[in-house]
């Protein structure tokens, strides 16, 4: 292929010109590098198979990942392309593991002595991929179900639910407050 004047066009340089290479996305131990708010941190678990199926363990106090005391646990769910939050609480932290389904778990650091204050933070969370992760107290958390099948979420919240006063604050998801857009999905 030529132009009019027989010569051939540098596709590699023009395309090349125009393209964004990547940036660093993880670090030596090829671990994701993404921002975290300030106080939150995973824990990977190791699935086992066998010609019978599988063995995950979920939680266990011995790993020594998190501070508290393993007091109380739920599962709750997501539909597809439903949202859940925004939500806070105020006395404890969720400390969540995905067991099916693919989850967008996004928050927004409200602490003013917080190192992330004012941050958005996005985190993805799938049942392929065993591991807790914390959400601190005081931190506004909305969660989306970003896959086409419900998904699953063990929480073993910091400290036990309490059905009649619960630790829980929230604000509509399309709130001004929060400088984030969950366009067009739909929850509470
Ligand atoms: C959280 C919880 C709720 N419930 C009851 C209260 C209510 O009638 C019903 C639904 O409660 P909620 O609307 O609070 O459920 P839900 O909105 O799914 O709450 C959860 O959302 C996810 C995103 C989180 O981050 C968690 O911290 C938790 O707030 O379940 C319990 O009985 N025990 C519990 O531990």
């Amino acid at each position: 292929m030529s132009d009019h004047s027989g010569i051939r066009p540098n596709i590699l340089e023009s395309t090349l010109a125009a393209a964004q290479r990547d940036e660093r996305t993880l670090d030596e131990q090829r671990q994701s590098i993404a921002p975290l708010v300030d106080g939150m941190t995973f824990f990977d678990s190791i699935r086992h198979n066998d010609d019978r199926g599988s063995v995950t363990e979920v939680y266990d106090p011995r790993w020594g990942w998190h501070a508290d005391p393993l007091v109380f646990s739920y599962i709750f769910t997501i539909r597809p392309g439903l949202v859940k939050g925004w939500g806070l609480h105020k006395l404890h932290e969720d400390r969540y593991f995905v067991v099916s389904g693919e989850l967008e778990l996004v928050l927004y650091d409200p602490r003013p002595e917080s190192s992330t204050y004012g941050k958005i933070s996005k985190v993805y969370l799938s049942g392929n991929r065993p591991r807790l992760v914390n959400i601190p107290k005081f931190v506004w958390h909305a969660d989306r179900n970003i896959g086409t099948s419900e998904v699953v979420v063990i929480n073993f919240p910091t400290i036990q639910y309490d059905h009649s006063n619960p630790d829980k604050y929230r604000l509509p998801i399309d709130t001004d407050l929060i400088p984030y857009d969950f366009g067009s999905a739909k929850g509470w």
